[in-house]
């Protein structure tokens, strides 16, 4: 056994930095507002990286993954190590590394505040904060490195090297975790036309040389390269551009993992695996009918990681599956295998030790990243265990390293050639076996006992989700079996719709309005923590409520806007608040989730079909109505933001769980409808970063999703005017798709591609109507006037001005009141010039 498990290494690409209970969040939050210090924010910093190193080596993992942790985010971090933050931040002699580093993630005001984060605003005095966008598909958004013909490179801070010795100090064997640097340059932006930013790998590459030399001198074991964008479609200076990179990198001599994650390697399988690296890491999860041919193409000499346990997702691992998988694989590298999470743990929460109020059965079904450290070390443990009981010595297992033979495993390794696992081992017989639930920690090795017991609490949780009465609808169902094909078609074209919704709202030209949340003011979010604790009952908590409501329209009339919003003082989180309604949904307590800096979400988990048992919004929105003459806008989540933004079943195709959702919205449409509210938005800020990695996906994608949306909105009347939202990305290469939701007004963020998106909108003349965010509601600054009705004019040079309307990029939830009022009074102000022109 003991060769067995000096073989078999764990570790994880990364492990979530906020902390069990946000503890960055709350000191950044801290430190921005001047209540602490540099010294007391690193202080924290320190801490919780102690904390999650000990975590991992408690659990039993064989190294800890050092570089993971970021104040802001890990792309800004590169973008400090290697020299190349921007220079507009006007940084000054005497200014901290720390400083400059927020300086770039949130920006400098020239009116003395900081902004939250990205988005081109302030431009007239440059100083605005790097773009923020999507990491790959996930909800993490990362900080925009800039490149010019004019960048340089330098190692220039010390960061990493800290921490590599601060772990070293705690007595740790450290993995380094690097952003590798083609990846570092792929997610970067050209700020001059007709420059390639991959011409800058020549001037880069010597400063990760740099790097790694200082690392190699601490002596790390390996260093993590992660380049994830070997999942994507390349082009092909791109490919070549990792044989040449890597040549050099390798020439450091200290152990390279490159990694890869977030999607199959299909064509780049080959590059992947000949490139010159001690080792690849490959996510076993979304690819893993890739992990065949790389365990036949990797050389015998490399190491393999199979990321086997879920990094995206919340569900326990099946482990009975994941040793299957494991074992032939195990048995072609000769016994030396690595296991890990398919990518880092920053996506998914950090523990379900706090989910007291969660539902057992459901409970039992999940697995946070302390409990995914577990698995990683239950799995070693049993992939040991199995193969001593196999084979005496490694030896004895196939030393085959050419193309499969089909069975995956040698003759004479004694394994079942059905499952893959030593007969008696009592994990194909499907039994669940009595015992303890918990996991083998690092103590002592576990007796056979203890991981039978392990093994069988994991088989029997894995048993009760699919036979769980809880998880299927008959009635949910049956109704997708009797939808109408054009369940998904409004009754009339848009035409005819624009020509009813004209004749019922009688709105001027260029229509004001916002996006739904007004700011989530301090007492609001206090108020509703009360409650949630107790304190404050449910009569009270509405009431406070209401009161906000009624503040928020009162603002809205007083400032002249044409269709209101309620302004979702009663939501804690635009799919979280759907989310605690509807059935199949569960929620949790702590269950949080890095969004960008201190920012975080709870995404609800989809663990069964999904129903509304009643009307979500209908009350709050009429209430809002009540209040004032004026149309009020009922606000909705769409289907694939919901689906998107939440933890989704794998046990059944996205496709469907987006229908069932969408069955539900319609529902509430309905319902909206019926209670006379004449506009409806549909909030879809997700669709874009739903799209799969590789293009040759996207039509499939596109198709359930924008039919999902057109489900949810299909049986609004001709006169309710249907509204989406999309925020947070580029759009222009989907616009077709986008048209195709066929909402009746789409109001779209553009502030941070300045016009761009519209001239794309313009070009393929989007049919409906359009309200282009005229500013960026990421930053406090208050645009004037004159700058929107610039933007409004260059909107109506592009699109006919019948079709336009007036409106902030975004909710304003994180926003305070007195700037809001003043851009918004100005954003009116703008609209009733170009009317009067
Ligand atoms: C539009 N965006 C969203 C994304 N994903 C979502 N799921 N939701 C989104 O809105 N992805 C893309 C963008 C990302 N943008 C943001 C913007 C803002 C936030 C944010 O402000 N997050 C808050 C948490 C919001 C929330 O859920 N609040 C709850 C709970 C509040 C809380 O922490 N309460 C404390 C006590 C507070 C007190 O005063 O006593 C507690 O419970 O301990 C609520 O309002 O009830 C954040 O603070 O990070 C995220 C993404
Ligand atoms: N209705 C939401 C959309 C955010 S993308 C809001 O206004 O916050
Ligand atoms: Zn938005």
């Amino acid at each position: 056994m003991t060769t067995f498990t000096a073989q078999i290494q764990t570790h994880i690409p990364g492990f979530p930095r906020v902390g069990e209970a946000r503890e960055l969040k709350f000191a950044l939050e801290r430190h921005w507002r001047g209540d602490i210090g540099e010294a007391a924010l690193e202080e924290t910093g320190a801490t919780l990286r102690a904390r999650h190193w000990a975590r991992q080596r408690d659990a039993g993992l064989d190294l800890v993954t050092v570089g993971d942790f970021a104040f802001y985010d890990q792309v800004a971090n590169h973008i400090q190590l290697l020299g190349c933050e921007p220079a507009r931040f006007g940084f000054h002699a005497g200014q901290s590394q720390l400083a400059r580093y927020f300086a770039m993630a949130r920006g400098v005001a020239g009116h003395g505040h900081a902004h939250e984060h990205g988005g081109a605003c302030c431009g007239h005095h440059d100083s605005h904060a790097l773009e923020m966008t999507k990491w790959f598909d996930t909800n993490y958004h990362y900080l925009v490195p800039e490149f010019s013909p004019e960048t340089e490179f330098s190692l220039a801070c010390e960061r990493l090297f800290a921490e590599v010795a601060e772990a070293q100090a705690l007595g740790h064997a450290v993995k380094a975790v690097l952003i590798g640097p083609l990846t570092f340059l792929w997610l970067g932006k050209e700020r001059a036309a007709g420059f390639d930013r991959l011409s800058l790998l020549d001037k880069l590459l010597p400063v990760y040389g740099a790097v790694l030399d200082r690392l190699k001198a601490l002596g790390v074991g390996w260093v993590q390269m992660d380049e994830p964008i070997l999942g994507l479609d390349l082009p092909p200076a791109w490919r070549g551009a990792f044989e040449t990179g890597y040549w050099q990198l390798n020439q450091v001599g200290v152990p390279l993992l490159l990694a890869t994650y977030f999607s199959p390697l299909e064509e780049n399988v080959s590059l992947a695996c000949r490139l010159p690296v001690a080792g690849l890491h490959v996510d076993g999860v979304r690819a893993a009918h890739e992990l065949t041919s790389v365990t036949d193409w990797l050389p015998a000499h490399k190491v393999l990681s199979v990321g086997i346990v879920d990094g995206r997702n919340i569900w326990r691992t099946d482990l009975d599956a994941a040793l299957a998988q494991l074992l032939p694989i195990f048995a072609k590298r000769d016994g030396k295998l690595w296991l890990s999470t398919s990518c880092s743990l920053l996506h998914v929460p950090f523990s379900l030790a706090g989910e007291h109020a969660l539902d057992p059965e459901v409970k039992s079904w999940l697995a946070f990243a302390a409990e995914k450290l577990d698995e990683l070390a239950l799995l070693k443990a049993a992939l040991a265990t199995f193969a001593a009981q196999a084979a005496p010595a490694p030896t004895a297992l196939s030393r085959h390293s050419g193309p499969s033979d089909g069975t995956g495993l040698a003759d004479g390794a004694g394994l079942s050639r059905v499952t893959g696992l030593p007969k008696g081992s009592g994990l194909s017989d499907g039994t669940a076996l009595p015992g303890g639930s918990g996991l083998p920690g690092r103590t002592a090795e576990p007796d056979a006992a203890r991981l039978e017991a392990a093994l069988a609490a994991s088989r029997a949780a894995c048993a009760s989700r699919r036979a769980s009465p809880r998880v299927n609808n008959p009635a949910v169902a049956a109704r997708i079996a009797a939808l109408a094909p054009d369940a998904d078609r409004r009754a009339s074209p848009f035409p005819a719709r624009q020509a009813a919704q004209r004749a019922r709202s009688k709105l001027p030209a260029y229509p004001t309005t916002t996006i739904g949340s007004f700011p989530q003011t301090a007492s609001i979010r206090s108020a509703r923590a009360a409650h949630k604790r107790g304190e404050l009952p449910a009569e009270s908590y509405e009431a406070s409520m209401r009161a906000e409501i009624a503040f928020a329209v009162g603002r809205q009339e007083e400032l002249g806007l044409d269709v209101l919003v309620h302004g979702e003082a009663e939501r804690n989180d635009m799919v979280e608040y759907f989310g605690e309604q509807l059935d199949g949904f569960a929620f949790t307590r702590l269950g949080w989730v890095q969004s960008y800096g201190s920012r975080c979400v709870k995404p609800p988990v989809i663990y069964g079909d999904v129903s509304r048992p009643r009307a979500m919004t209908v009350d709050w929105t009429v209430y809002a109505q009540s209040l004032t003459t004026r149309p009020m806008k009922g606000m909705l989540t769409g289907p694939v933001t919901i689906l998107q933004w939440s933890f989704v079943r794998d046990d059944q195709p996205r496709a469907q769980t987006a229908l069932q959702i969408a069955l539900a919205i319609r529902d509430e449409v309905a319902d909206l409808e019926r209670a006379g509210i004449g506009i409806i938005q549909i909030d879809e800020p997700a669709v874009r970063e739903g799209l799969p990695p590789r293009r040759g996906r996207w039509h499939e994608y596109l198709d359930w999703a924008t039919r999902a949306f057109r489900v949810a909105a299909g049986a609004a009347a001709d006169g309710t005017q249907i509204h989406t939202h999309m925020c947070y990305a580029e759009f222009n290469d989907i616009l077709p798709q986008i048209a195709a939701m066929d909402a009746d007004v789409i109001t779209i963020e553009t502030s941070r591609s300045a016009m761009e998106l519209l001239a794309g909108f313009g070009a393929f003349r989007y049919p409906n109507e359009i309200g282009p965010g005229v500013y960026d509601i990421h930053s406090p600054r208050v645009p004037d006037t004159a700058e929107m009705v610039d933007l409004l004019r260059k909107a109506s040079a592009v699109i006919p001005a019948g079709q336009l309307w007036v409106n902030p990029d975004c909710g304003l939830k994180t926003r305070g009141w007195p700037e809001t009022e003043s851009a918004l009074r100005n954003m009116v102000a703008a609209a009733r010039q170009l009317r009067a022109a």
